[in-house]
C-alpha cells in the first residue's frame, strides 16, 4: 500500500488565555520552499502546522484539517485550482508561487468577489532585501536611460524568468512612463545575430535568466547613464531568508480581505 502524500493533524487548542493558534495548511510540502515553510510554521509561537499536501487529490486535507490560511509554494501551472479550492473552502491564502500576470490576478479578484472576508496574498518574493531591491529600483529608475535586469537561480527552477524578475521590470517600466522616460537608448534589437542574445522583453526591460548550480535566487538591476552606473543586487543565500516574509503574511492575509500583491503594504512600504 502507497504511503498518503500527504499529513494532517488535528486542529490547534491555544492554551487558557491565550490568543488562538493560527491553524495553517501548506501546499507543496515536500518541495524546496514548502519544506522550509512547515518548519518555520512549525516553529512560530502563534502557528499550528494542521495539514500538508504535496498533491492535488489530496488537496480537501487542508478543509478537513481546519486550516485557516494555506501557504501555497506549488507551480505556476496547479497555483489557481489551489486558490479556487481555498476560496471556496473560505481558507485564507498566502501564495509564493509565481506565474501570475493581470489576468490571472483578474480572475482572483473576481473569485473573491462573493467573500468579503477572504484575503488571498500574491508575492513573487518574500525576501525583505528583494522587496527593497525592487523599491529602490522603482526609486532610481527615472534617473537612468539604460536598464537591464539579470536574475540568476538554482538549476531547478521551473519557470523563467523568475516571477520577481518579471515583477521589477513592470515596476520599473511604469516608474519611467510616469516619469516620461523613453525607451532605452540601447533597447533595439535589430542587429542580434542570434535570437535571445538580449534577453526577454518585458515592457522594453531586458531580462536575462541563468541557471547555475550552486546558486539559490539571486537579482541584479544595472541602470546606466554617460559615464556611470548603477548597480542594485540582492542574494539569497538560504530559503530561510523568506521566512519571515511569510510568517508576517500568514499573520495578516486575514485581516486583509481582498487581494493583495506583495508585502510591500505589510512592511509599511
Ligand atoms: N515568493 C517567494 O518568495 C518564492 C517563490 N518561489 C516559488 O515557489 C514555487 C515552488 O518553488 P520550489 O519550492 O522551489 O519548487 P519545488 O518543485 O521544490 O516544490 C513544489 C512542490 O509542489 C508540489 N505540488 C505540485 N502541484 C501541487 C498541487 N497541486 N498541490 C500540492 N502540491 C503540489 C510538488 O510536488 P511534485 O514534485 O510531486 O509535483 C513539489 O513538491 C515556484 O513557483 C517558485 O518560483 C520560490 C521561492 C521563493
Ligand atoms: O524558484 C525560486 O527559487 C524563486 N522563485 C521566486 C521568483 O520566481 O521570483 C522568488 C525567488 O526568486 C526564488
Amino acid at each position: 500500500m502507497s504511503t498518503p502524500p500527504t499529513a494532517t493533524v488535528s486542529a490547534p487548542e491555544a492554551p487558557a488565555g491565550e490568543a488562538p493558534l493560527i491553524p495553517v495548511g501548506v501546499l507543496g510540502a515536500r518541495g524546496r520552499m514548502g519544506t522550509e515553510v512547515c518548519r518555520a510554521v512549525d516553529a512560530a509561537e502563534d502557528m499550528e502546522l494542521v495539514a500538508m499536501v504535496d498533491e492535488r487529490d489530496w488537496l480537501f486535507n487542508v478543509a478537513d484539517a481546519g486550516a485557516q490560511v494555506v501557504v501555497d509554494f506549488t507551480r505556476p501551472d496547479s497555483v489557481m485550482d489551489n486558490i479556487r479550492f481555498c476560496i471556496d473552502q473560505n481558507i485564507h491564502c498566502v501564495v509564493g508561487t509565481t506565474g501570475f500576470d493581470d489576468e490571472r490576478l483578474a480572475t482572483i479578484a473576481q473569485w473573491l468577489e462573493p467573500k468579503p472576508d477572504l484575503g488571498v496574498l500574491i508575492a513573487p518574493n518574500f525576501g525583505i532585501g528583494a522587496v527593497l531591491l525592487m523599491r529602490f529600483a522603482q526609486e532610481a529608475a527615472r534617473f537612468f536611460p539604460s536598464v537591464e535586469i539579470v536574475e540568476l537561480h538554482h538549476p531547478g527552477k521551473v519557470d523563467a524568468p523568475s516571477g520577481t524578475a518579471a515583477r521589477t521590470a513592470r515596476l520599473v517600466a511604469a516608474a519611467r512612463r510616469t516619469a516620461g522616460v523613453p525607451a532605452a537608448p540601447d533597447a533595439t534589437r535589430e542587429s542580434d545575430s542570434l535570437p535571445g542574445a538580449r534577453g526577454a522583453d518585458v515592457e522594453g526591460v531586458p531580462v536575462h535568466a541563468v541557471r547555475l548550480a550552486g546558486l539559490v535566487a539571486h537579482q541584479e538591476v544595472l541602470m546606466g547613464a554617460a559615464g556611470e552606473t548603477l548597480t542594485l543586487r540582492h542574494d539569497s543565500y538560504d530559503r530561510a531568508s523568506f521566512m519571515p516574509g511569510v510568517l508576517l503574511a500568514v499573520r495578516e492575509v486575514r485581516t486583509r480581505p481582498g487581494l493583495t500583491v506583495g508585502i510591500e503594504s505589510l512592511l509599511g512600504l
